[in-house]
C-alpha cells in the first residue's frame, strides 16, 4: 500500500472518530465511540428488503450494539413477529432504545444480556426451538462465527435465512497479509477461515454480497 493511501485511510478512521465522539456528546449524551461498527445502510437495506421477501416472523439477532439491525429488523418483521436479541452490553442497546420505542415495535424484542453462545445453547435444549427460526443476523465477534452456524443451522428452519455481517472485513481478506494494517489482521483471519468453511457447506446454499462490509447470505438447504 503506498503512503498516499494509507494516510488517506488513517485520516478518514481518525475523523470519523472524532464525529463520532462529538456528535455522540451533542445528541445522545454519552459517548458512542463505535459507531462505525453499526451495520452499512446499504446492507441494511437488502436485509430489510430480504426480511419482507421471505415473510420472516421469529428471528434471532446475534451482536446488537447500538440496535440500528434490531430497529431495522423489527419494522420488518409481522406486529406479532419476535427478535431473540443478544449481546452481553446492555448500555449500547439502551442508547438505540429509545428511537425502538418511538418506532412502537420493542413489543417484538426480547433482549437478552448474555454472550451468545450460552443462549443459543439454551435455546437448542428445548427440542421446540429446533427449525423454527425463520430469519437470523450475526454481526458479533467475528472468531466464533462458525460456532454461531453450527447452532443457526439447527435453530432455523430448512429455507430459512442466516445472514452474516464483514464477510469482506474491508476487503482484506482479498488482499495479500502484508498490506493488511495489523490491528485488523486477527479479524481477517477468522473471516478466511469462515468464508472457507461455508463456502464448502454442503447444508447450505449462500451467497457473498458485495454489500457493507460484505454481507454471506445463507440459506439452510436441508
Ligand atoms: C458490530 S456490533 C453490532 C452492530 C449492530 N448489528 C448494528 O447494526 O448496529 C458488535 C456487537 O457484538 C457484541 N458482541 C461481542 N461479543 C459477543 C458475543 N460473544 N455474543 C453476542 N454479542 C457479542 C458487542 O457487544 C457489540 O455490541
Ligand atoms: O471494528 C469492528 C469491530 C467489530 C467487533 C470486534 C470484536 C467483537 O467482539 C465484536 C465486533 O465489529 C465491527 C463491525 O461489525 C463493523 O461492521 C465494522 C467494524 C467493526
Amino acid at each position: 500500500m503506498n503512503l498516499a493511501l494509507f494516510t488517506y485511510h488513517v485520516g478518514k478512521l481518525l475523523m470519523g472518530y472524532l464525529l463520532c465522539l462529538i456528535f455522540g456528546r451533542i445528541f445522545v449524551g454519552a459517548t458512542i465511540n463505535r459507531c462505525f461498527m453499526g451495520t452499512a445502510p446499504d446492507a441494511g437495506q437488502l436485509m430489510a428488503l430480504l426480511l419482507k421477501l421471505s415473510n420472516a416472523k421469529k428471528t434471532i439477532e446475534v451482536g446488537v450494539y447500538t440496535g440500528y439491525s434490531l430497529l431495522l429488523t423489527a419494522l420488518n418483521i409481522a406486529d406479532n413477529g419476535k427478535i431473540v436479541a443478544v449481546d452481553p452490553d446492555r448500555k449500547a442497546y439502551e442508547i438505540g432504545l429509545p428511537f425502538i420505542k418511538k418506532a412502537e415495535v420493542e413489543h417484538k424484542i426480547e433482549f437478552i444480556e448474555s454472550p451468545a453462545l450460552p443462549v443459543l445453547d439454551k435455546l437448542l435444549e428445548d427440542p421446540w426451538n429446533k427449525g423454527t427460526f425463520d430469519f437470523a443476523f450475526v454481526d458479533a465477534d467475528k472468531h466464533n462465527y462458525w460456532n454461531y452456524h453450527e447452532r443457526l443451522l439447527e435453530l432455523v428452519k430448512i429455507g430459512g435465512l442466516i445472514i452474516y455481517d464483514n464477510t469482506l472485513w474491508g476487503g482484506t481478506v482479498a488482499w495479500p497479509e502484508e498490506d493488511v494494517p495489523p490491528p485488523k489482521r486477527g479479524i481477517r483471519e477468522s473471516a478466511l477461515a469462515f468464508n472457507k468453511a461455508i463456502a464448502n457447506d454442503s447444508r447450505v446454499l449462500i451467497s457473498v454480497a458485495s454489500i457493507g462490509d460484505g454481507f454471506t447470505i445463507c440459506m439452510r438447504a436441508h
